[in-house]
């Protein structure tokens, strides 16, 4: 473990000075793309202004044979476009045991490395794995001559890695956030399931039998309600994220189709804390922006809550209930992100009613 006092020091002479906060730009949906599939990678410029963020995966779902094709098309694509203020470039490197790694890293953060934002590391199992990218991060930094940090992303996708979240948060100085692996978390768990993200039938509670009708023979058939085989994940996670001031983010849906239960797979983990997540195909562009920009509704709510709560002490009666200074803090998370998102959306700015100075503040 570092000391506390060496812990801003840069890792490399040369590498830019490590950041002490992470910036606070939206990043509510993280579009992927696979850089070597040209239709893909051509509407990528398109797609600038559209997302928050723009990802070009080169791990799983970027074939063995395409691996040099996928990171030399995310070079020539980061070189050729032009990201604006409000889309930031982010890439998902290969897992660090994998043949691909040290050259996904050397390229990226020399030919690229002004251009990106973020490097999503998959498959982190602990401290030791950020340990490793930060210090090769700063080696690359300097060589390049790079003047800020690229900051890093880890994917929680095996059970040491949830084991060790917090050691992960807390690893450097470079941790922007985290994100969820459900696939590949399933499968090193063992759980049962079979798909990318989402829900079980199976994984249900069932209402008590009405008068000892166990079989509903008498009674119809007993309610059931499906549960979220995510929640203690994504909880967890989003702890472990805000003790140590970065951000969560829930992941990938893959059932493109079933775009209602992505949805609300994406508003529960919304409501449980997380910033943003993956889209994986453009039709979930829309509802991952829409889920987590808070409502018109909630955000007018929270602004009564404040209003209400004057110096923001005590306890005041809104509409039969009681508000709080805690309930004030809840509402002034809502304020604050919807006036934050109003700075680089102007739909959103109409929306939520926020005035231009406060636009460009
Ligand atoms: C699902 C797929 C195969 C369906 O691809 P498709 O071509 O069959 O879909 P489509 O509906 O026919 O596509 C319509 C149009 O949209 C385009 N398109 C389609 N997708 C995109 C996109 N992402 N970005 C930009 N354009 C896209 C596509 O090229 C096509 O263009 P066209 O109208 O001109 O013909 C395709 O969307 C895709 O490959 N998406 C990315 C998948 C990906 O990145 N997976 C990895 C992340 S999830 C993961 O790794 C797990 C995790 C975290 O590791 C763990 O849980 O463990
Ligand atoms: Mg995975």
């Amino acid at each position: 473990m570092r000391s506390p006092k060496d812990f801003f020091k840069p890792l490399a002479v040369g590498a830019p000075a490590p950041i002490t906060q992470v910036p606070a730009r939206p990043s509510r949906v993280i579009h992927f793309f696979d850089p070597s599939n040209e239709k893909m990678a051509a509407k990528v410029p398109a797609m600038v202004g559209t997302v928050d963020v723009l990802l070009g995966n080169l791990e799983d779902a970027v074939k063995a044979d395409r691996k040099e094709a996928a990171r030399a098309g995310l070079v020539a694509i980061a070189k050729a476009t032009d990201f604006g203020e409000h889309t930031q470039l982010w890439t998902r490197v290969n897992a660090l045991d994998s043949p691909w790694a040290l050259d996904d890293l050397t390229t990226l953060v020399t030919e690229i490395g002004d251009k990106l934002d973020v490097i999503m590391v998959p498959k982190v199992q602990g401290a030791e794995d950020i340990h490793y990218v930060d210090r090769l991060l700063a080696q690359l930094e300097a060589k390049a001559g790079l003047s800020r940090p690229i900051l890093v992303h880890a994917i929680l996708e095996t059970a040491r890695g949830m084991a060790n979240v917090e050691e992960i948060c807390g690893a450097s100085p470079r941790m922007q956030g985290l994100s969820l692996g459900p696939a590949d978390l399933a499968a090193d768990r063992r759980m049962k399931t079979t798909r990318v993200g989402g829900g079980h039938p199976g994984y249900l509670v069932r209402q008590d039998p009405v008068e000892g009708d166990i079989r509903g023979e008498v009674h119809g058939p007993r309610a059931t309600y499906q549960q979220d085989l995510w929640h203690y994940t994504i909880a967890r996670m989003v702890d472990a994220c805000a003790m140590h001031g970065i951000l969560p983010y829930y992941g990938p849906f893959g059932d493109i189709a079933d775009v209602v239960a992505c949805e609300d797979q994406f508003r529960n983990a919304f409501l449980l804390g997380c910033v943003g997540t993956w889209s994986l195909h453009p039709v979930q562009i829309e509802i991952a922006k829409r889920v987590f920009s808070p409502t018109a509704e909630d955000v007018a709510h929270a602004r009564r809550v404040v209003a209400a709560m004057g110096d923001g002490t005590g306890a005041v009666m809104l509409d039969g209930k009681m508000e709080d200074d805690a309930s004030l803090k809840q509402c002034l998370v809502i304020v604050e992100l919807a006036e934050r998102l109003a700075r680089t959306d102007p739909a959103l700015a109409e929306l939520y009613a926020v005035e231009p100075a406060t636009q460009e503040g």
